[in-house]
This record gives structure tokens, C-alpha cells and sequence, in this order.
């Protein structure tokens, strides 16, 4: 029974083509046995539906307001409903269905702010295809930082994190070419992502004394600066002004050596300097129940921490437990910060 005191999660759905909708299905489907909190679906009744059929799931769908969520949860999906375009199939994503998309995100948000939802959390989007439908940002990450920061009035800067109960990691620079992160990386935008995450490894997960380890760009963290000087005119000059300020982090490490057990016992978090460096670790030690949160934001965002999925979106097999996760997680993290 759902304890009525609480709000529900905004859960969005994602690019419909992918296993978004199949996943939000399952994981309401085994609600009881996996202790789910309540969220309600942000998207096409008509995609959840088709989907429930595709699965055979015999799942009542029911379009209602988040105030009644909470209390429908045990006996219904709840679905705050937004048109799609119905021009899609399961593996066969449509830019004409990005509208339908953007909108669920863009109502998340607000809801959120609103107080009507206790958190977002979202459902993979392709981001070829938004980008094929005029959507502007590299992803969810940065998209949800200019809506918060267009209902707040104020200039947010998002960070990504990705966690498993094995490891979690930060990536300073997200999606860009790789050719272009040693000009991306600067002293302060090091800086600032390491205190954005110190700031909320204390505010959202409780940590008091959070200890962060930081890889190097290069192969053995430059070599003293024989294999790329970035190490050491970048890298370490950023984590002297944070030690300077008593935080506790050490680098730049040997990204090679920083995640085997041992090393990854000394540390509550590892700040890798590109995408790859962070979510290749996190994903090999804990695909299956991996969550990628955002930071920075006013609210709690968090998203299972795979993709669409388009190669097994017809063939009913994909596994829930990433947004299960990505569900509890959201409400622990939004209940802390309550
Ligand atoms: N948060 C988000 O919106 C994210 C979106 N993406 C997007 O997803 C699209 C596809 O990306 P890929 O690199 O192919 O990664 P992917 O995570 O969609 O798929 C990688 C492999 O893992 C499998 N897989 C993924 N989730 C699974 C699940 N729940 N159960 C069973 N198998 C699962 C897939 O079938 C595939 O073989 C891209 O367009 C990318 O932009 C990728 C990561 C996160
Ligand atoms: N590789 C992580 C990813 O693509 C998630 O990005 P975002 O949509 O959460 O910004």
C-alpha cells in the first residue's frame, strides 16, 4: 500500500521505439515484489498499451492527475498522458515521434517544480533521433538544466553521474568528440564539477566527508608530463585549489589502475576527464542495476543507465532492473534532500 503522505515520480517515455515503454510495463508489473515506489507514466496511453499487448501483459492502463496517483498505483498505471506520434514500432525510431518526447520531459520539469511530482526520471532517448526532430542539446543532462533553469531563473550547470553498487563516476567533459576534450578541459570547469559533486555526495547521499579520486587525461597521468602535458597544467593545478580548500582528492591517478577493488575502496567517487573513461568501469562492474543521475540540478533526475535499446525492442526480453533502481533511487535521493 503506497503511503499517501508521499508524491509520485515523474517517470517519462522516452524514445517510444526503444524498450522505455516495455520497461516502465515490467517494472509496474513486479511493483510488489521489488518494493517499486510509486511513479506515474509521462507519455502516449496508446504506445503502453500496444506495448502491454506486444508483451502480453494484461496491464490496467489508466489516464489520471498526479494528485491521484499515489492512491491508483497498487491497482493501476498510472499515465499522465501526451500525445505521440503513432508512426513508430517497437526497433524503428521516427523523428515525428520527438515532439511527443520533448514534451514528457518538458512536463516532468514542471510538474516537479510544481511540488505535483516528487522527482524525474527518465527513460532513454536516442539522441540522433531527437537531433533528426530540431532538439538542440547532447542529451537529457543538459536539456533539463536550461528547463530548470528557464522555470527558476537561474544559470544551472548540470553534472552527470553515473552510479552501481560497485562504483560511481563522474565524467567532467559528456558527449563530445573525443578529439575534442583536452581543448574542453579547463582548470575551473574541473573545479566546478568537483565541488558540484563533493556539495551533493553530502546533501543528497549523506556523505559526510566524501573522498574523490581523479583520473588523469593520459596514459599514466601524463607521465610527469612526458605523454601529454594536460596532467600537469590542467588536471593537478585544479585539485592543489581544491585540497587548498580541504576537500579530499586525490590525482590525477593512472586511469588504467584507479577502479580494480582495492583501488576503488578508497574512494566514495572517480572523476574521469571523458565519457568513456567513466562509463566503460561503471558499466562493465554493474550494467544490469546501473543509474545515471544528474547533479546541479533543483530537483532529482535520474534514468536507468543504458539506451534505447532499438536492436530488442520487438523481442520482449529487456531487463527492468536499471530503472528499477533509477526509480528507488529518486525517491531515497529526493526524501534525503526533503
Ligand atoms: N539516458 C539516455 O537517454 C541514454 C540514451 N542512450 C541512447 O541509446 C541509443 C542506443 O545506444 P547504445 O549504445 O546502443 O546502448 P544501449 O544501452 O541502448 O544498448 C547496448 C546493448 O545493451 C543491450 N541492453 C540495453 N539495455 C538493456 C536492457 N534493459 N535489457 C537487456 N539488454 C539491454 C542492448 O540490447 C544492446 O545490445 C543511442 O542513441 C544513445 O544516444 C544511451 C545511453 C543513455
Ligand atoms: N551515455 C550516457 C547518456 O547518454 C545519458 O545522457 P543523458 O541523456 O542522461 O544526458
Amino acid at each position: 500500500m503506497a503511503d499517501l503522505t508521499r508524491k509520485p515520480l515523474a517517470l517519462t517515455q522516452g524514445d517510444p521505439a526503444g524498450i522505455g515503454p516495455e520497461i516502465a510495463l515490467k517494472a509496474w508489473h513486479r511493483r510488489g515484489e521489488s518494493g517499486l515506489p510509486p511513479f506515474i507514466f509521462l507519455g502516449d496511453p496508446r504506445i503502453l498499451a500496444a506495448r502491454a499487448e506486444m508483451l502480453g501483459l494484461d496491464i490496467p492502463i489508466e489516464i489520471t492527475a498526479p494528485e491521484a496517483a499515489l492512491e491508483r498505483f497498487d491497482e493501476t498505471l498510472p499515465v499522465f498522458a501526451i500525445d505521440t506520434a503513432l508512426t513508430t514500432a517497437p526497433g524503428k525510431p521516427d523523428p515525428a515521434t520527438g515532439e511527443g518526447t520533448i514534451a514528457a520531459i518538458e512536463t516532468a520539469v514542471k510538474l516537479t517544480l510544481r511540488g505535483k511530482t516528487s522527482a524525474v526520471v527518465t527513460n532513454p532517448i536516442a539522441k540522433s533521433v531527437l537531433y533528426s526532430a530540431g532538439f538542440k542539446y547532447p542529451g537529457h543532462t543538459e536539456f533539463l538544466a536550461a528547463l530548470a533553469g528557464r522555470e527558476t531563473g537561474k544559470q544551472l550547470r548540470p553534472v552527470m553521474m553515473l552510479a552501481c553498487p560497485a562504483l560511481r563516476v563522474v565524467p567532467v567533459t559528456i558527449h563530445i568528440p573525443l578529439k575534442d576534450v583536452p581543448a574542453a578541459l579547463d582548470e575551473a570547469l574541473i573545479v566546478d564539477t568537483i565541488r558540484i559533486t563533493a556539495q551533493e555526495l553530502k546533501s543528497r547521499f549523506g556523505l559526510a566527508a566524501p573522498r574523490l579520486a581523479v583520473a588523469g587525461l593520459n596514459p599514466h597521468a601524463g607521465e610527469q608530463g612526458t605523454i601529454g602535458r594536460e596532467d600537469e597544467e590542467i588536471v593537478r593545478p585544479a585539485l592543489e585549489r581544491l585540497r587548498a580548500d580541504g576537500m579530499d582528492v586525490v590525482g590525477p591517478l593512472p586511469a588504467d589502475t584507479m577502479f580494480h577493488a582495492a583501488a576503488r575502496a578508497r574512494y566514495d567517487a572517480a572523476i574521469c576527464m571523458y565519457h568513456d573513461q567513466a562509463l566503460i568501469p561503471v558499466k562493465t562492474l554493474g550494467f544490469e542495476a546501473g543509474v545515471n543521475v544528474t547533479l546541479g540540478l533543483p530537483f532529482v533526475r535520474t534514468s536507468p543507465d543504458h539506451g534505447t535499446a532499438f536492436d530488442i525492442a520487438d523481442k520482449g526480453v529487456a531487463d527492468p532492473t536499471s530503472l528499477e533502481e533509477a526509480l528507488k533511487l529518486a525517491a531515497q535521493l529526493s526524501e534525503n534532500a526533503a
